[in-house]
Order: structure tokens, then C-alpha cells, then sequence
């Protein structure tokens, strides 16, 4: 869809899960604080080339042909902020809503606000700003064709160990070191069939567990979740220094292709 014309943000119609009639929508989880990031504005407004890394997130998703609708999550004391800023782009056609204490309570308050003809949903992290369109169209697709769950992800670079973990600063003991041949580093966007997502969020909240990502709620419900190849550019702002990349790669596009 193009968000930022009215005339094509009123069609959108993508074809559902399996293929039935219905629309597929992208919920940007934004209501973070960005923390690990460091002190300063929360991290989905902070910018990156000069745009908050908010609306990169915004039209990367809603480049995506599949795509008819997106809302974003703010943070609840920072949604008329929000708003502005995104009307400030040319977005006026993304919705917001206000967000929660964890971001799985974000993404739920989000599903709760769609409309009823939403049948397939894309959850992307508003701190994934620079993930190709490619990617966002692979999840969506491969979800409008019938599974009900489906993650990009990576192959894992590092040897990764599990340990005991200990509070007091004292060296941990390592338990075990996986085969890395059956890892993947998950990115999102993250795809669903809506109903599948709204029963795994549903559960979780009731069962008061928690999870890092909508996919491990899927799977904890007993639903198939199937990996699309991730992309290196769909990296997660978390740290200081992936702000440092997330400004080079977006140099290199401009220099590139005039992004
Ligand atoms: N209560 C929360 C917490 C996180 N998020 C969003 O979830 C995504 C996950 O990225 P993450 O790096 O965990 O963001 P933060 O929670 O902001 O980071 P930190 O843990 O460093 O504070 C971000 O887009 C973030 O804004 C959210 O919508 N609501
Ligand atoms: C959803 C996610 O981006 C997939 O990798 C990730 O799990 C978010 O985790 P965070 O701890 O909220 O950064």
C-alpha cells in the first residue's frame, strides 16, 4: 500500500490466510523506552539520517504490497506526540494507540484495535527501522498462502553457550553449548493469521507467563511457526553501537538509490 496517499490507504485488500477475503495489517510495537540504548527521548523517536526510526519502521512495513492498514503502539503518556509526528511525514492514515507496561501487552493492546475485517497481522518492531521490503512482503506472503505463523530469521553467527546465570557479578558456569547448525537469530516483521495470534496472546495473559516474541506465544498454544529468510539489515536498534551501523547503512541506500 502507499500510506501516504488516501486514495490507495482505502483499498489495501490483500487476500487473507489460506487466501480467504480479508485484510492484512502491521501493529508497530513503539511504546518502548529504549533503555539499553541510553538516556534521551524514547528510542522509536529518536532519529536516524534525520527521520525518527518510527516512520522508517512505518514505511518500510507499509511499502509492502500486502499491507492495507498499520497501526502503531505508542507509549501511553506519548501518543498525541505520536500522532503528530507521524502527521508531520505524511502519515495520517497510520493509526495510534497507546501501549502497555511489556511489549507483549503493546502488541495486544494493538490487535484489540483493529477492525474486524483484519484477518492476517504483521507485528514489527518499531526498533527494526531499516528492514527491507522484501522481507516484510516474504512474511506476508507466506502467511496469505496459509500458515499461520511465520518469522524471518538468520542463520546464528556466533558459537552461543548456555549458563547458569548468577546475580552477583561472579564468573558463570557454562551448562551446555547448542548445535549452532539448528539455530536462528528471529527478526520481525513477524506474521500471523490474526485469530491464531489473538488466542496465543489471550493465553499468555491468562496463564501470567511472559515471552520475548509474539512467534514463542504462537508456539506455546501447540501452532506450527515456520522461519522466511531474515535479512542483515533488519537488525534491532538495542545498543549505542547499533545506532552507529543503523546510520551507515542508511548512508549507503541514500548514496545508493536516493532512499
Ligand atoms: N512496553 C513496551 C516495550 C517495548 N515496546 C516496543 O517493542 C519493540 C522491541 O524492541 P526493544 O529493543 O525491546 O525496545 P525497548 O523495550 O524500548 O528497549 P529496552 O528493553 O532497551 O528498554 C520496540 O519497538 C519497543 O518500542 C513496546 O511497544 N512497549
Ligand atoms: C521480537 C524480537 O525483536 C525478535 O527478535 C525480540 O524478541 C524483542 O526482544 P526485546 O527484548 O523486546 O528486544
Amino acid at each position: 500500500m502507499s500510506i501516504e496517499s488516501p486514495e490507495s490507504s482505502a483499498s489495501g485488500a490483500s487476500g487473507g490466510p489460506a487466501g480467504a477475503p480479508g485484510r492484512t495489517a502491521v501493529v508497530i510495537p513503539a511504546a518502548g523506552r529504549g533503555v539499553r540504548l541510553g538516556p534521551g527521548t524514547p528510542k522509536a523517536l529518536r532519529e536516524l539520517g534525520g527521520v525518527p526510526m518510527l516512520v522508517h519502521a512505518v514505511r518500510a512495513t507499509a511499502r509492502a504490497r500486502a499491507v492495507a492498514l498499520v497501526v502503531v503502539v505508542g507509549p501511553p503518556d506519548g501518543t498525541a506526540e505520536v500522532r503528530h509526528l507521524l502527521d508531520e511525514h505524511g502519515l495520517e492514515a497510520v493509526e495510534v494507540v497507546p501501549g502497555g507496561e511489556t511489549r507483549q501487552d503493546s502488541v495486544r493492546l494493538g490487535l484489540d484495535a483493529l477492525p474486524a475485517d483484519i484477518d492476517a497481522v504483521l507485528v514489527h518492531d518499531a526498533a527494526r527501522p531499516l528492514v527491507p521490503a522484501d522481507t516484510v512482503d516474504a512474511v506476508a506472503t507466506a502467511v496469505r498462502e496459509g500458515a499461520p505463523a511465520v518469522v524471518p530469521a538468520l542463520p546464528v553467527a556466533d558459537t552461543v553457550k548456555e549458563v547458569e546465570p548468577r546475580g552477583d557479578g561472579a564468573a558463570e558456569p557454562v551448562t551446555g553449548t547448542p548445535d549452532r547448525s539448528r539455530l536462528r537469530a528471529v527478526q520481525t516483521p513477524q506474521g500471523f493469521a490474526r485469530k491464531v495470534l489473538a488466542e496465543a496472546h489471550a493465553r499468555v495473559a491468562r496463564e501470567g507467563e511472559g515471552a520475548t516474541d509474539d512467534a514463542g506465544m504462537v508456539e506455546r498454544i501447540g501452532v506450527e511457526v515456520v522461519v522466511v529468510p531474515g535479512h542483515e539489515e533488519a537488525f534491532k536498534v538495542t545498543r549505542p553501537l547499533d545506532l552507529v551501523l543503523a546510520e551507515a547503512v542508511l548512508a549507503r541506500r541514500r548514496a545508493n538509490v536516493g532512499y
